[in-house]
């Protein structure tokens, strides 16, 4: 079998669908994209092609290597998105040729269903009670939502007392029937997480996720010292060369690599190892479409440590298209009582619609992250 051609379809909300089609008719789908920089990764991807057509996709590994290391420089959001979305597709081909489930393929199931989370409040927290007392009705009852508003470097004790109040209402109006993970989403810097994990923690979120920024990961072993709450970071590092340094130096308690971001299946299968090894917890990060989330969920069903798995389901990003949009087999993603069964179908288990996908692709939105601004109009981590 030979890979003959690579279509990337860029598609509202704000997600990159792949398709790699082969000379015996079985067709792969990956979803490379950062979010924001669609179109960069479109090029990539582009620029990836001669490493692929003409070979067997069967030989993930080779392809994988060779996509990451052939082309001298390596690593990073963009050219790890694109290996990630071309790695996924070809796992969904070798699959559907083998007649099985991605899981089966990496040695079966070591869960029956898998544990998800769903996202409330919006960029700027507010009306979380009332979105958590919905979601409660559709079964959820592990949630996250950004912990700030935008903060400076050094912030005020109004804008503490506004974080730590918005969780003192959540837990005063769920005591413990619920759990909830606080995003800081790299909006606080190092001087301020402390006094904010301080504070928070006699709230007992699940999770505080990204304390600081992913470059600023030498702290999270000095936070996690000063802290009960379990630390999580891992959308914003793109490489087991990465996270051993963040692994080795220690701190964190959740590792949340992005399927679509930290190259794949292939690469993520052996961050979640790595993890293991170090008694890591994994929860993928995914607020993108349903292969990103079908690659997750091959993970997770097959990683020992998984615990937790995001999904964009109702996600303030998915303006202009929704999690299962483009999927034909809607009722494989349903969540019961908070978990999602194994996608039983071969492949990654997404049947994509494709005539959805090239008619909504032909209404591709450039989007974009808002570009904050502090009140001294310095720009703001959003
Ligand atoms: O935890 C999450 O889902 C992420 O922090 C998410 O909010 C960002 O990755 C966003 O998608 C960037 O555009
Ligand atoms: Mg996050």
């Amino acid at each position: 079998m030979k890979i003959t051609k690579l279509t990337t379809y860029r598609v509202p909300p704000r997600w990159m669908l792949l398709k790699i089609e082969t000379d015996e008719g079985v067709v792969g789908w990956g979803e490379p994209v950062i979010e924001g920089r669609a179109r960069t990764v479109e090029t990539a991807v582009q620029e990836m092609e001669p490493y692929l057509i003409g070979q067997d996709p069967a030989r993930i590994n080779d392809l994988w290597q060779t996509m990451y290391r052939a082309g001298f420089y390596r690593g990073g959001a963009i050219l790890m998105s694109a290996i990630a979305g071309i790695d996924q597709a070809l796992w969904d081909i070798k699959g559907k040729v083998l007649g099985k489930p991605v899981y089966e393929l990496l040695g079966g199931l070591v869960r029956d269903r898998m544990k998800m989370y769903s996202w409330v409040g919006g960029d700027r927290p507010s009306d979380i009670i009332e979105q958590i007392r919905t979601l409660q009705k559709g079964g959820f009852n592990t949630f996250k939502m950004n912990g700030t508003e935008e903060l400076g470097m050094l912030d005020t004790s109004a804008k503490v007392d506004e974080a730590v109040r918005r969780v003192a209402e959540i837990r005063e109006a769920f005591g413990t029937t619920i759990e909830f993970g606080l995003d800081f989403h790299g909006r606080v810097a190092a001087p301020m997480a402390k006094t904010l994990l301080r504070e928070l923690e006699q709230f007992r979120p699940l999770f505080v996720e990204e304390p600081v920024l992913a470059e600023q990961a030498e702290y999270y072993p000095r936070l996690a010292e000063m802290t009960s709450i379990p630390l999580a970071a891992g959308e914003r590092m793109y490489s087991r060369f990465e996270f051993k340094n963040v692994f080795a130096a220690g701190g964190l308690s959740i590792v949340q690599p992005d399927l679509s971001h930290a190259g794949g299946i292939t690469e993520c299968l052996k961050i979640a190892s790595m993890a293991e090894a170090y008694d890591i917890t994994l929860a993928p990060h995914c607020p993108l479409g349903p292969v990103a989330l079908a690659a997750c969920l091959a993970v997770d069903f097959v990683s020992y440590n998984a615990v937790l798995q995001e999904q964009s389901m109702g996600i303030h990003y998915n303006k202009g298209g929704e999690l299962l949009d483009y999927v034909v087999n809607k009722e494989d993603f349903k969540i019961i009582d908070g978990y999602c069964n194994p996608l039983p179908k071969p492949g990654l288990g997404v049947e994509v619609d494709e005539e959805r996908v090239i008619e909504a692709a032909k209404n591709a939105p450039d989007w974009r992250n808002p570009v904050w601004r502090h009140e001294d109009g310095s720009v703001a981590e959003w």
